[in-house]
């Protein structure tokens, strides 16, 4: 379904279909299991394709079928192809098309981003949807140190690097703790 919309909507770069299970699928997948503690919702923002917001919400019909999934998509034809993905594969997933911002706070156990900003610009979306003890997982390339020292001059909060399966010049950053300096 990725390949056939991202003809008439630009989901995910052209330039990536080719290796688009690697580059996209495990990419997304590796989210699953560097979460640390039980949940039952995700949140999931900026999903574009449903990366890795469906990814996550296929692994969850198996593996945790008491999960939900959010994905909040301020582009509406993006949440119009997320929708007929969770019809179509009978997902636990809803989809709010709106601004991340905006959209009532939503009361995550994770909260997950990826592509969508500086972790600087991350962080006031977590204490907007995130309950208190969960955690928020970023995917994050090159530019991670440099984020988390910017980051770090208006929030207090604590961290886990992994380094990412798929590309080892890359990390997901565990978030917790948020507060604002
Ligand atoms: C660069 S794309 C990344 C999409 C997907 N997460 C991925 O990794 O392929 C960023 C997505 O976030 C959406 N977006 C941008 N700002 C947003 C906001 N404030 N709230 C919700 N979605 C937003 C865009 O429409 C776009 O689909």
């Amino acid at each position: 379904m990725l390949t056939k919309w991202n003809t008439s909507i630009n989901l995910v770069s052209v330039s990536t279909l080719p290796d688009i299970w690697a580059r996209h699928v495990e990419d997304s997948a590796q989210l699953w299991s560097l979460v640390s503690q039980p949940w039952t919702h995700w949140v999931d923002l900026g999903s574009g394709g449903g990366l890795p917001g469906i990814v996550v919400a296929i692994i969850a019909k198996s593996l945790a079928p008491h999960g939900t999934i959010t994905m909040v998509e301020s582009d509406q034809r993006k949440s119009t192809f997320l929708r007929a993905v969770i019809r179509d594969l009978d997902l636990n997933a809803k989809v709010l098309a709106g601004r991340a911002e905006s959209v009532e706070p939503l009361s995550a156990d994770v909260l997950s981003a990826r592509a969508l900003a500086p972790l600087k610009d991350l962080l006031p979306f977590v204490m907007r949807h995130l309950k208190p003890t969960g955690e928020a997982i970023f995917p994050k390339g090159r530019t991670v140190e440099a984020e988390i020292a910017e980051a770090q001059k208006q929030w207090r909060f604590d961290f886990d690097s992994h380094t990412s399966r798929i590309a080892p010049d890359s990390v997901v950053l565990s978030v917790r703790n948020v507060s604002r300096v």
